[in-house]
């Protein structure tokens, strides 16, 4: 399985994400945001987390209208995986890759601390490998990690097993505590906690590897 990670000028989460995906078995090139191409033979595009042109207008705002874009919307439309964390999230947002926004924590204040998760839905290739309400400890950093979206996307979202997790506490205001939801073809996952920054043991918990363990077996089935 190949992978690329975006880089954007404020990724500071695109090396963690390529060491991530590298220990479940991927090759990884990193593109930089101003490539119009992505790389021959790549599966999964990754889109990292950080604080793109600086946070400047909304967060992903900015980034969403870099020139590789048009090539992630391809990738995607074409059938291929991709994930955005957290600042990859609200970028994919803004693409309308996926659907609803992310707004500023209801507290107002920058949350970073582990936070546990409840793993809501295994049918993804992104979550197979954990079981139906599984609890996984992921950290989260974000001030705009509040999720929101119409009545009509929020029931589509829960109607069609697609919110993939959910804080199992109130962290920030989000619509029914959603924090990663997939696209309809369920080969795109967003979400705000960081997988690749609990995806070894030395990092406090590695609940995140089997997120990019199943990927890459998904990859290695298909
Ligand atoms: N860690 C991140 O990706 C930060 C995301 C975003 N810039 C925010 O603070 O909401």
């Amino acid at each position: 399985m190949k992978a690329a990670v975006i880089v954007f000028p404020g990724s500071n989460c695109d090396r963690d994400l390529a060491v991530a995906f590298r220990a479940a078995g991927f090759d990884v090139d990193m593109v930089w945001h101003k490539d119009t191409e992505l790389p021959q033979g790549v599966d999964v595009v990754g889109v990292p987390g950080g604080f793109s042109f600086g946070d400047y207008l909304r967060c992903g705002a900015i980034a969403a209208r870099s020139p590789i874009v048009a090539a992630l919307k391809a990738h995607v439309e074409a059938g291929g995986y991709g994930i955005g964390i957290c600042n990859g999230f609200q970028v994919l947002l803004e693409t309308g890759l996926l659907p609803g926004a992310l707004m500023r924590n209801a507290g107002l204040k920058f949350i970073c601390k582990p936070v546990e998760l409840s793993v809501e839905t295994t049918a993804s290739d992104f979550t197979s490998g954990y079981s139906a309400g599984q609890t996984v400890t992921y950290p989260v950093a974000h001030h705009d990690g509040n999720y929101v979206a119409t009545p009509e996307v929020v029931a589509a979202l829960e109607a069609e097993d697609r919110v993939a997790f959910r804080y199992c506490e109130d962290l920030n205001g989000s619509v029914g505590r959603i924090a990663g939801i997939l696209s309809e073809n369920r080969r795109v996952l967003g979400l705000m906690p960081h997988p690749e920054r609990a995806a070894d043991p030395a990092l406090g918990t590695a609940d995140g590897a089997a997120l990019f363990a199943a990927l890459a077996k998904a990859g290695v089935a298909a």
